[in-house]
């Protein structure tokens, strides 16, 4: 099976690069220069090149801060690019699933973010990350939104490698507290995406099978506790670690808002899919015992 996904070196595409042999696909990258999701001309050309027999859209203006002061760009990649991207899907005939984010949603709800519940963005970002859901949604496409959240590996830019980049010079961080989330390994999203893609080009009329649903790691945490969970791990393996001053988010100003609840229900995916992704602490420490590896440095 061939699996075309949007983006070169993200973290959601180099991780499905990395699980593809085992899995038994073949995964095509198709990011710029051919395919710009700025500028979203001859997006299907580039995307039949690649045969697909599945599309995944992991590409998307990801700088949450920055988008605050780019909001346009960040709604033409993410709002107008994932639109056609999903309008190339209806063109090849085959299935596409949307990566989608927590940030489209508010953070005010007491419990973990079920599907069903409304989204009400904070962000640019988040707002830019609807528009893609609503213009997949509007395309006629065969297409399944998966929302996942707190996205880190060894690749890219995320939170835990920022952690260990600080704390090679610092005894102590701040981090806040006062947000609650679900860390998720993308490796691990990785191996969910693929079995995903797989399922739906298998039962290509199963409508239970298809739509929205939360892939998250197992388990919560604040940053805080992500931040003191990669110190352990890190300190484990003779890495660099720092103590975690937990603070609230009054007292780390960003331009740009983020939910105070981020959690994500993950049962609908276990239901329909048989998917559930492994507790998210594990994964953390794999994801450090790999970036601390010999080899890598
Ligand atoms: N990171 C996170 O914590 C979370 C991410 N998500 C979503 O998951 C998906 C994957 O995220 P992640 O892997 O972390 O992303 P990264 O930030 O690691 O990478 C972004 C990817 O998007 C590509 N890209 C950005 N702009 C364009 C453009 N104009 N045209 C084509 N490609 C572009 C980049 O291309 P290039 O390779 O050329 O640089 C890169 O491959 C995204 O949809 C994101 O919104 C959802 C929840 C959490
Ligand atoms: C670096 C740092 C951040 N923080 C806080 C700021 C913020 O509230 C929180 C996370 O900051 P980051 O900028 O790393 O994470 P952020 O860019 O908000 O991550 C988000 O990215 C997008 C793409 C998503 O879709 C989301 O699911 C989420 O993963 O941690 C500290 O408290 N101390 C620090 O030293
Ligand atoms: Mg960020």
């Amino acid at each position: 099976m061939r699996i075309a996904v949007t983006g070169r070196t993200g973290q959601v595409v180099q991780s499905l690069l990395a699980r593809a042999q085992a899995a038994g696909v073949t995964v095509i990258p198709v990011g710029r220069p051919e395919l710009d999701l700025a500028q979203p001309n001859g997006v299907e050309q580039v995307l039949a090149a690649a045969k697909p027999d599945c599309i995944i859209n992991a590409a998307a203006y990801t700088a949450v801060d920055r988008a605050e002061t780019e909001p346009e760009l960040a709604l033409r990649i993410n709002g107008a690019g994932a639109g056609a991207v999903a309008v190339a899907a209806v063109a090849l005939g085959v299935p596409l699933i949307q990566i989608s984010t927590d940030y489209v949603f508010d953070g005010m709800a007491p419990h973990p973010w079920r599907e069903s519940d409304a989204t009400a963005p904070l962000s640019a970002y988040g707002r830019s990350k609807l528009a893609g859901e609503d213009a997949v949604m509007a395309s006629g496409a065969d297409w399944t939104i998966l929302r996942t959240a707190w996205v880190y590996s060894p690749y890219g830019a995320n939170f835990v490698k920022t952690m260990l980049r600080l704390a090679e010079t610092r005894a102590e961080v701040g981090v806040v507290s006062d947000q609650l989330g679900s860390p998720t390994s993308a490796s691990d999203l990785a191996e969910t995406i693929i079995a995903m893609a797989k399922t739906l080009v298998a039962r290509p009329k199963d409508a239970t099978l298809r739509g929205v649903f939360h892939a998250a790691g197992t388990g919560e945490a604040s940053w805080a506790d992500l931040a003191e969970t990669v110190f352990a791990a890190s300190a484990a393996l003779g890495g660099p670690s720092a103590r975690v001053r937990r603070i609230a988010t009054i007292d780390y100003p960003t331009p740009a808002r983020r939910p105070s609840n981020s959690r994500l229900d993950c049962s609908l995916l276990a239901a329909r899919h048989g998917l559930c992704l492994p507790p998210w602490q594990g994964s953390v420490q794999s994801c450090v015992a790999t970036l601390l590896a010999p080899s890598r440095s």
